[in-house]
């Protein structure tokens, strides 16, 4: 694997995004990716095996919500699968509080590795269905990507956030048929586009907010 060029990508690319990152901070981020590819080989948590790729898609794609994350200081990542975008997003923001949670075992067994690995102490993992999983205290926001559609992210994670709260869902094409479905506990505050350095596709994030 050829560090440096991904260093590389990661560096110019965070730029891009207005998103200013430590070098140790950029080095936490790839040895993330490394962390990925080395368990992927057995456990396989994702289907982006290039790591020039893993850079855009994982890495890149998930730091260009951070300057619409706004003021909050605690986030729940629903269905984060192998950390994304809650692992990055706690190595660019150490002041951020992510909880990370997924289903399944495998998933939130790398996730815990990842953490100790990375020594990200501002973040914690909980195996639990989203539906049963109880916070000690609400969140400020959830986020997700590749979770649910916008109303069954709202149906399941709604209770994770006190009234006025935030659910972020990160989308591909503006979501015009599920933006029509939204259930009624929730607002809409805004759709916003994101560009993603290296990659062609439309990307958006959807605002949304609990009553
Ligand atoms: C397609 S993956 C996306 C993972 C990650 N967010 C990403 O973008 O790479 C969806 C994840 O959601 C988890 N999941 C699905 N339904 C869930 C539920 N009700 N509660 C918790 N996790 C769930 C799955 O185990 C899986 O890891």
């Amino acid at each position: 694997m050829n560090v440096a060029s991904l260093e590389d990508t990661l560096h110019l690319g965070a730029a891009e995004l207005g998103v200013a990152l430590l070098s140790s901070q950029e080095a936490k981020l790839i040895a993330y990716l490394e962390l990925l590819l080395k368990w992927n080989k057995v456990y396989n948590l994702t289907a982006v095996r290039e790591p020039q790729a893993m850079v855009t898609q994982h890495l890149l794609d998930s730091l260009s919500v951070l300057p619409h994350l706004g003021e909050v200081a605690t986030l729940v990542d629903v269905g984060a699968g192998a950390g994304l975008p809650g692992i990055p997003l706690a190595i660019a923001r150490p002041q951020l509080k992510v909880v990370l949670a997924d289903a399944s075992h495998k998933k939130t067994s790398f996730m815990q590795q990842a953490l100790l690995e990375l020594a990200l102490p501002n973040a914690s993992v909980r195996c639990e269905r989203v539906e049963r999983l109880r916070l000690s205290a609400p969140a400020d926001a959830v986020i997700c990507r590749a979770f649910a559609d916008l109303k069954e992210f709202a149906r399941l994670a709604r209770h994770l956030v006190a009234p006025g709260g935030r659910l972020l869902a990160m989308k591909g094409l503006y979501p015009h048929e599920e933006l029509l479905q939204l259930p009624p506990e929730v607002v809409l505050r805004d759709v916003i586009p994101l560009r993603v350095p290296g990659l062609a596709a439309q990307r958006h994030l959807v605002v949304m907010e609990v009553r």
